[in-house]
């Protein structure tokens, strides 16, 4: 381009090279052949091949969200006046390293192309103003502070999304009825499938990464943390996923999300690793919060093995194989149908539940997912997503919770005598003792009541609950214009509606994923071949079971309420007995009885600023005093010690590679 420049020079510029040469956005039209092309030219500033220059190209607005290298800002593209948001990366200048995490994200998005993972439009650049190349509007600043190191700046220009998941959930003016949640269950799967085929684990899936245009399509971001496997795809040969022929670090996915192989320190993990996050973020849309908040790496293991139960041999075979396998040795009984019984039925928790199979052999892969029967009942996933245009970002949590406090705060209007009023549940609670480590929100029963009074969860809440919320549309006393939310049996008609097994679905989810090695299970029921090896939850035509103590398989009634999971489901040929549960009450709080409303107040108070890399729990109900009181808490602590020691280990040999940000190439391909 230039060719009077020296060659040391061209030498460091070609260091940022990054894709095509592109500095003049403008996109012209030759009127012969039709085509759109843009026109090359290189400005004397413009140091850096690939790159837009930031200045006079951008301009940067509000912040968005906190990223690992930097943040992440809503802007505007000055020429086409398009709103984008802009991930900046900032690049110390003296030490000149660009983040590997960066690279890794800018490489692989620039290979991915489907509507519901993100794009990346282009990478722009912003150079200190010290440097002959120009000047920065960030970098000004610093110049003139003259504190800080000079740093230059790249930016990922995105299109811009609307919103993320995690700020959808925590908006109290919005409102997921089941339907929206099954379309942005769908979305995330197709997702999900594309990338593994593509060769991509994500390895960092939450709703902080799940962004929704004004549209209401999914956009799945964040490719920081991810990798490609290696392997096939996802299909016949691999169940469970794809990738198990080689060893990745383990120290990968923000904590809450993290499976279960991935917390007992696997290094051959799978794609399978991304589903247990599906399955994370399906539970996080009832609850409104992460579903399992562990305070640390080996408390993450007993606060999955508290949902789940603690695995037996059968349940997952080779977890014993591992290096954490010490947290097996807990004895958790499991809590999910207690914890997410109101919100879903048998097929509902059996999808989450698959999503959740500790074992990631036993995981749904995405491909199989999608052909749950959970899908087919009703109600049907919605066609379209259609949510209240307002921007909802991880940044705006803080600001809907102090929304939430300044409601609460609000008296409610008296009610006659003898009845229980919103103002006396509250004012009761706030007379209750705080819990140690937490913060202003009420944590008794009764102020628990209270909370579930504002419940955002308006779609499972019975109508009187629904007719105090202050939070739901449907209330009259709500202080939030908010869009007409349906009541509770309200379905949309068929028009609008979809449904996987359409032909003509209105929507392009109609079965076009391809089969997997679980998805025969989710196919039409008349695939499902019937005898004894074809019990199976999901055939309707088949749902006979394995009778042990006749030692027969019975065709044609459904197993008694006792009957083990994985002898009905996993296991075809013979059954395997259960190993009898140790009844012994784990030191797990979850387990004491609890009503249904003070479950509902937990789940309804969104402390936590954003559900990036946890540092303290949600909800600390207990004294350290009660805790160490409590039966089976010594037993714990010294299954906890020997975890510590082994994950110590774990760690001291791979030192935290993908979460420091100071990974070796190596890792990447
Ligand atoms: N294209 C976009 N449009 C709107 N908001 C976005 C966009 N991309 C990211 N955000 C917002 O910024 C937040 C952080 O983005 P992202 O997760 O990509 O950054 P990160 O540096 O990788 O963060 P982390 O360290 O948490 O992984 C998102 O949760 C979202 O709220």
């Amino acid at each position: 381009m230039d060719g009077t420049r020296p060659d040391a020079e061209r030498k460091t510029e070609s260091k940022y090279k990054i894709g095509k040469v592109k500095q003049i956005p403008t996109v012209q039209k030759d009127f012969k052949s039709g085509l759109t092309y843009i026109e090359l030219k290189a400005g004397a500033d413009e140091k850096v091949y690939g790159c837009t220059k930031f200045a006079g190209h951008y301009r940067e607005e509000k912040k968005l969200g906190q990223g690992t290298f930097g943040e992440v800002y809503k802007g505007v593209h000055l020429e086409t006046q398009r709103q984008v948001a802009m991930k900046k990366i900032i690049v110390n200048v003296e030490k000149d390293l660009f983040p590997i995490t960066a690279q890794r994200e800018i490489t692989i998005l620039r290979r991915l192309d489907h509507k519901n993972v993100i794009k990346l439009i282009e990478m722009v650049y912003d150079y200190p103003p010290t440097t002959k190349h120009g000047s920065g509007t960030n970098v000004e600043h610093q110049q003139t502070s003259g504190k800080t190191p000079l740093t230059k700046s790249f930016y990922m220009i995105l299109p811009y999304m609307v919103s993320d998941l995690s700020g959808i959930l925590h908006n109290p003016r919005m409102n997921l009825q089941l339907s929206d949640i099954k379309n942005l269950m769908l979305q995330l799967l197709e997702s999900i499938n594309y990338i593994h085929c593509q060769k991509f684990m994500h390895r960092d899936i939450k709703t902080a990464n799940i962004l929704v245009d004004h549209n209401g399509v999914l956009k799945l971001a964040d490719f920081g943390l991810a990798r490609l496997y290696y392997g096939s795809p996802p299909n016949l040969k691999y169940p469970g996923g794809a990738g198990a022929g080689a060893k990745y670090t383990s120290v990968v996915v923000t904590r809450w999300y993290r499976a279960p192989e991935l917390v007992l320190g696997d290094k051959f993990y799978t794609t399978a690793v991304d589903i247990w996050g599906v399955g994370c973020v399906f539970a996080e849309c009832f609850e409104k919060k992460p579903i399992l908040q562990g305070t640390t790496d080996i408390d993450q293991g007993h606060v999955i093995f508290k949902l789940l139960g603690t695995p037996s041999k059968e349940d997952w075979p080779s977890a014993e194989l591992l290096p954490g396998a010490e947290l097996t040795k807990s004895k958790y009984l499991g809590n999910l149908k207690e914890r997410f019984g109101s919100f879903l039925d048998e097929t509902g928790l059996d999808f989450l539940r698959n999503l959740l199979a500790l074992d990631p052999y036993k995981r749904l892969t995405a491909m199989s997912a999608v052909h749950h029967p959970f899908f087919k009942q009703e109600p049907l996933p919605s066609a379209k997503l259609n949510l209240p245009c307002e921007e909802s970002h991880e940044a705006d949590i803080k600001r809907y919770k102090e929304e939430m406090q300044q409601a609460m705060s609000q008296k409610a209007p008296t009610a006659p005598r003898g009845h229980v009023t919103e103002s006396k549940i509250s004012s009761a609670a706030t007379q209750m003792p705080k819990a140690p480590g937490h913060n202003n929100f009420p944590k008794g029963p009764a102020q628990k009541a209270a909370a579930a009074t504002n419940s955002y969860r308006s779609n499972t809440m019975a109508p009187a609950q629904r007719q105090v919320s202050r939070y739901n549309g449907n209330s009259g006393n709500s202080g939030f214009t908010s869009k007409a939310s349906y009541s509770n049996n309200y379905r949309q008609s068929d028009q609008y509606r979809f449904h996987p097994d359409d032909a003509g679905a209105p929507s392009s989810f109609a079965a076009r994923l391809p089969k997997g090695p679980q998805s025969s299970r989710f196919q039409r029921t008349d695939n499902i071949p019937t005898g004894p090896a074809a019990y199976n939850s999901y055939g309707q035509k088949d749902a006979g079971y394995y009778d042990r103590s006749k030692q027969t398989f019975n065709a044609t009634e459904t197993p008694p309420r006792n009957y083990a999971r994985h002898e009905q489901f996993h296991d075809r040929s013979v059954a395997i007995p259960r190993q009898p549960r140790n009844d012994t009450k784990p030191s797990n709080y979850e387990t004491q009885p609890q009503t249904q409303i003070q479950k509902q107040a937990t789940s309804q108070v969104p402390t936590h600023r954003n559900s990036r890399l946890p540092t303290e729990p949600y909800t600390h109900t207990r004294t350290q005093e009660q805790v160490q009181n409590e039966p089976g808490s010594q037993e714990m602590k010294q299954t906890s010690s020997q975890n510590q020691q082994n994950m110590r280990k774990i760690n001291e040999t791979e030192k935290d590679k993908d979460g420091s940000g100071t990974r070796d190439l190596a890792d990447l391909y």
